[in-house]
């Protein structure tokens, strides 16, 4: 292990205008940091940057993979744009990013720390294969053993993506002896660590992980060949993986850097503050996710359920419909759009303002007959449907009516999964919306108020931002000790 390098003088007794926590967020569109405030628990800097990590060509058609070097440089990117006089005052690190995701590395030269820049680069690393990597087919899936654990294994989660290389491709696994989620790499980077640590949140998210006794099934995956010590030692959420070795970017080292979590619970955590509550969040997928009492445990898992629980912090466990479909459906039909204008030989349209005039058009175009079910990833629970169309008319077929239709199939595939009587069943009278692709998009802000017909406020500020959601996590930590 190389030694640390010392601190330069810049980081020496500088005084900052604020005592912050660096949260960062991996997710799977783009990354995002937020600086939050220890005293006031505000944000004081936040930015993002669209990785555009996902690779165009992956070892199996069904797979979705990113490239880990571009979610790096991203994210290092958006950290050197914190203010030079706010740098200083950086006392802790919480990571938390896309669950579910598999990586693999080589211990000591997994990257490379360059001490001119203070950046780090990748060095003997896989891709990632995301939550949304769908090569475990569900006649795959019934051959691999039941798990221990009260969650269902499904496509795309960590044990499931390596049982399947282990057996189809096991040159995929070869030179490397680390595995984690692209958050674990991060912290096991930052720190310098031989060995990753994984939180229970991630660790569930894996599959063949029983939360009750906190230990992973490694006797009914070792029967399977599957490579047991890749496996990482588990944490509670909260806990402290590591120190920062070295400055990185502007931050100072020797800070304390956390285990990482899941954007799931970081996403709902600061919006969750009355019982009674519940917290849909759209990003690139969607969840919908209230709080189970103490003492709850969560019952036999039943991947025919939409509804499954997560581990929570503080022992606790959220009721989720985790949608594999969110605004990665209306980012899909942007692209499409895209794709036929360049193969038309019409010039492009920005993103952004494509998604302006879509939302638009949508707004005037009125309620439409006809109906998309825009599930093109399938659900977890129910593999394999795909998207579809139906009462599709010759009136009903103009851009805005097309935009509408695909946002309400949107709101009606969550509300199937949690619809809105399971939630008043369970005490919930009030909805907070949180992630972006939600919260500026006016349209399917419409058609979930219709579809769900309880209240719905959303929170416009990054308090639904898994960023400010881990330095939340780790100040709420800290005041308890
Ligand atoms: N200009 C825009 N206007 C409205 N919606 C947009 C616009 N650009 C992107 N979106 C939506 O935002 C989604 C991405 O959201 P976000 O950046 O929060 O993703 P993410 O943080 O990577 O998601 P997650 O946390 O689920 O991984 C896209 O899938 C798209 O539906
Ligand atoms: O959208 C994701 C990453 O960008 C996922 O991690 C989801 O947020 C979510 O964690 C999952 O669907 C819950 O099972």
């Amino acid at each position: 292990m190389a030694a640390p390098v010392d601190v330069p003088s810049p980081y020496r007794g500088v005084s900052a205008p604020y005592r912050t926590i660096l949260g960062i967020d991996l997710g799977t569109t783009s990354v995002k940091v937020s600086l939050v405030d220890m005293d006031s628990s505000t944000t004081v800097f936040s930015t993002s940057r669209e990785t555009e990590a996902t690779i165009g060509f992956p070892t199996d058609p069904r797979g979705d993979e990113q490239d880990v070097a571009k979610i790096l440089t991203s994210l290092q990117n958006c950290v050197e744009k914190i203010p030079e006089e706010l740098a200083p005052g950086v006392t802790r690190i919480g990571v938390s990013g896309q669950m579910h995701g598999v990586m693999l590395w080589r211990a000591r030269e997994g990257w490379h720390y360059s001490p001119m820049s203070h950046r780090f680069e990748t060095g003997k690393v896989s891709r990632l294969y995301t939550w949304q990597d769908g090569r475990c087919t569900p006649e795959f899936l019934q051959t691999i053993p039941t798990p221990r654990a009260h969650l269902p294994v499904a496509t795309g989660n960590g044990c499931a993506t390596l049982l399947w290389l282990a057996r189809h491709m096991p040159e995929a696994l070869e030179g490397f002896d680390r595995a984690g989620t692209v958050m674990d790499y991060l912290v096991a980077m930052l720190c310098g660590m031989e060995l990753p640590v994984m939180s229970v949140q991630n660790a569930a998210s894996w599959g063949y992980f029983d939360c009750g006794s906190r230990l992973w099934n490694k006797e009914i995956l070792a029967e399977t060949g599957f490579p047991c010590d890749l496996l990482p030692r588990v944490l509670d959420p909260g806990e402290i993986a590591g120190t920062l070795r070295q400055p990185w970017c502007c931050v100072p080292p020797r800070i304390d850097v956390g285990v990482a979590l899941g954007d799931l619970q970081c996403s709902v955590l600061p919006s969750l503050v009355h019982m009674g509550d519940a917290v849909m969040n759209i990003g690139t997928s969607a969840q919908l996710a209230f709080q189970m009492t103490g003492g709850f445990l969560p019952p036999p898992a039943d991947p025919s359920s939409p509804v499954q629980y997560y581990p929570y912090f503080g022992g606790r466990y959220l009721a989720v419909a985790a949608a594999l479909t969110g605004g990665n459906a209306l980012a899909c039909f942007v692209k499409m759009i895209q794709s036929w204008l360049q193969d038309l030989g019409i010039p492009s349209i920005q993103e952004d303002l494509l998604y302006e005039r879509l939302l638009a058009s949508a707004q005037t175009s009125g309620d439409t007959p006809l109906t998309i079910v825009p599930t093109i990833f399938g659900e977890r629970h129910i593999p394999d449907q795909r998207a579809s169309a139906s009462n599709v008319t010759i009136d009903s077929l103009s851009v805005g009516q097309v935009t509408r239709s695909l946002c309400k199939g949107v709101a009606a595939n969550l509300h199937a999964m949690m619809p809105r009587e399971f939630l008043t069943e369970c005490g919930v009278q009030r909805i907070v919306g949180t992630g972006s692709a939600l919260t500026r998009n006016g349209i399917l802000q419409e058609e979930l108020e219709k579809a769900y017909d309880i209240p719905l406020v959303y929170s416009k500020t990054t308090c639904g931002d898994a960023a400010y959601g881990v330095a939340f996590a780790m100040l709420l930590e800290m005041q308890k000790r």
